[in-house]
């Protein structure tokens, strides 16, 4: 059996205190270190430090308690000229853009346990999820508006200018967020299999005689828009790898 562990996580700036890390931080923690007490000697115990390793620490309880398939959502800016406020984008490979500064999850001491010190990131986003909610998406005729892309990360809190946009369509980007690669980045190095989708909340602001403005409250009305769909669609996804482990 698959155990899946539908999206639960937020790591971004405005929810890195909300969803699953509220509800079981203490909880977490505790396992972490009786479990680590049982592995090594007390003197040896490394807790994770960094704000990054911290906010990414369920992904490994995840991994302990044997989930396999992590499924990830966020809302996102659309960078994408294409994409319209509400689409979904399937994203089909990453950006660590704080990567580039040094700031990685698996920054510090690599544990053995969970993965190697240098894990490779060409497979982060599993081609067949992906394929299998391009399918769902048809049969559920969510088809004009689930799209795929390339999902980059920024530090945040504060949204982007417009120089920082452009500069991020350049490279290659498809939607900006600011959470869901770090946990990626956890999960794939513990050997989880990953997907995830970004929500398009809003468009990224790109033109300087524009009238938008990147705020939050535009981020949650979309979100509250797109909910069931975005609800049926991973719900689906998740009855399907159900059946085809058992
Ligand atoms: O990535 P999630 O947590 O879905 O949320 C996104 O929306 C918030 C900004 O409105 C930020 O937290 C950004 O990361
Ligand atoms: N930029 C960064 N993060 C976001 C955005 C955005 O426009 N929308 C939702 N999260």
């Amino acid at each position: 059996m698959t155990s899946v562990a539908p999206q639960l996580i937020g790591c971004s700036p405005t929810h890195k205190s909300g969803r699953l890390w509220e509800l079981c931080a203490d909880q977490v923690w505790g396992d972490w270190l009786r479990y680590s007490r049982t592995q090594r000697s007390s003197s040896t115990v490394k807790s994770p430090t960094s704000p990054k390793a911290q906010i990414t620490l369920p992904m490994r309880v995840f991994k302990l308690l044997g989930v396999e398939t992590m499924i990830l959502t966020n809302a996102a800016g659309g960078l994408n000229q294409d994409y319209k406020v509400g689409d979904v984008m399937i994203i089909k490979d990453h950006i660590n853009m704080p990567g580039f500064a040094g700031s990685n999850p698996l920054v510090g001491p690599n544990d053995e346990r969970f993965g190697l010190r240098f894990p490779c990131m060409s497979d982060a986003y599993d081609r067949e999820l992906c394929q299998m909610a391009h399918d769902v998406a048809e049969e559920l005729h969510f088809g004009d508006f689930v799209r795929e892309g390339v999902y980059v990360v920024l530090g945040g809190p504060s949204f982007e200018t417009i120089a920082e946009c452009r500069m991020l369509h350049t490279l290659g980007a498809d939607a900006v967020g600011m959470s869901t690669v770090h946990e990626v980045i956890v999960a794939r190095h513990a050997g989880m299999r990953c997907f995830a989708l970004s929500l398009i909340s809003n468009r990224a602001v790109m033109d300087y005689d524009s009238q938008e403005r990147a705020n939050h409250e535009e981020v949650l009305e979309t979100g509250k828009l797109r909910a069931k769909q975005l609800e049926k669609l991973v719900s689906t996804m998740v009855a399907r790898l159900e059946h085809n482990n058992n």
